[in-house]
């Protein structure tokens, strides 16, 4: 049987005449892994901050783990873990030091902690490592190290902000498997990310924009739910077919993927129009629909109303 783990309703948060966060409902159930995607300074990392109980809402209802926020914010941080793009490590402690230090902030007993760290420092590869500064490890092992010590309580949630912004794509891989195995154990994981690849790999996802939910579902759901079929425009001159299709009403996005050209629209007869405007225009290529992408979903709900042509 499910079990909401996250349960938040109506939250907002406002900071002077800046809305962040704009009436937001939001359910994450057990052991799943939660995406949060969105543009730029829409709200992602305000929200988390709220949930973890360590910014004020302005207005709403949160509920984590059973424990009414921020009212409980106390109770729950013992049963959370929660990391940051900047890993918030003591550079000048080495790595062993930096675990020691946060289970002692914990209140790990020191035989518990002793074997905790341990278990850690082998599961994360940083049993070579543990006598380094923290500030002389690389980003991926700085990364390793910093989720170490987010689950060094072993917290029932994990709520992870940009957690992969910093390191390359093989760091990426690797730290997303420790995230599953997590999530295996029966951790509950929300993760927010600018990266498509990632998001593809959550169970569930939300979209926020301008600080309101604007797509909830699977990645398959939200996927199917894209009205319309997206373009392939394929030719030798991409930019040109780009300008003859400027200001055409049925394609609302579009954007060059190496040689072709990928479009948005919600309407049925799209390719015959935009073959069309092609063939007046001049422009060989050739037109075919394709599979939608989940770039192609981000896209359509985040859309800015004065860069767009129609509306799906
Ligand atoms: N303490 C603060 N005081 C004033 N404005 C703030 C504060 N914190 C965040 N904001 C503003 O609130 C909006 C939402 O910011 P937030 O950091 O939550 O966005 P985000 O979705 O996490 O962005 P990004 O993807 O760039 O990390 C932004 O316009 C930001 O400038």
């Amino acid at each position: 049987m499910s079990e909401t783990v996250i349960r938040a309703s109506s939250l907002s948060k406002r900071f002077g005449d800046l809305t962040a966060v704009d009436g937001l409902d939001l359910r994450v159930e057990r052991a799943e892994v939660f995406g949060f995607l969105g543009p730029n300074g829409c709200g992602k990392s305000t929200t988390i901050r709220m949930l973890c109980g360590l910014l004020l809402p302005s207005a709403g209802e949160i509920e984590v783990l059973g424990y009414r926020i921020p009212q409980d914010a106390e109770a729950l941080k013992r049963r959370i873990g929660y990391m940051t793009q900047k890993f918030s490590l003591y550079e000048d402690l080495t790595v062993a030091e930096n675990l020691d230090f946060l289970a002692s902030i914990q209140g790990l007993g020191r035989a518990q902690a002793r074997r905790r760290v341990a278990e850690l420092l082998e599961r994360y590869w940083l049993g070579d490592l543990r006598d380094r500064l923290s500030g002389t490890l690389s980003g991926g092992q700085k990364q390793r190290l910093a989720l170490a010590g987010a689950v060094l309580h072993e917290p029932d949630l994990l709520l992870l902000d940009e957690p992969t912004s910093a390191v390359d794509p093989q760091s990426r891989r690797e730290f997303w498997d420790s995230l599953f195995e997590l999530a295996e154990a029966g951790t509950t994981l929300l993760v927010s990310t600018h990266y498509m690849d990632e998001a593809e790999r959550c169970t569930r996802l939300g979209i926020l924009d301008s600080g309101r939910l604007v797509a909830d579902g699977s990645p398959a759901e939200l996927m199917a739910r894209l009205p319309g079929q997206p373009l392939l425009v394929e030719c030798a001159q991409p930019r040109q077919a780009q300008r003859a299709l400027q200001g055409l009403p049925a394609i609302y996005a579009s954007a060059q993927i190496g040689a072709s050209l990928r479009l948005l629209s919600a309407t049925d007869d799209a390719r015959e129009q935009v073959e069309r405007r092609l063939a007046e225009a001049g422009v060989q290529a050739r037109v075919r629909a394709t599979e939608a992408n989940l770039e192609d979903v981000f896209v359509a709900v985040t859309r800015r109303p004065d860069i767009q042509g129609a509306t799906p």
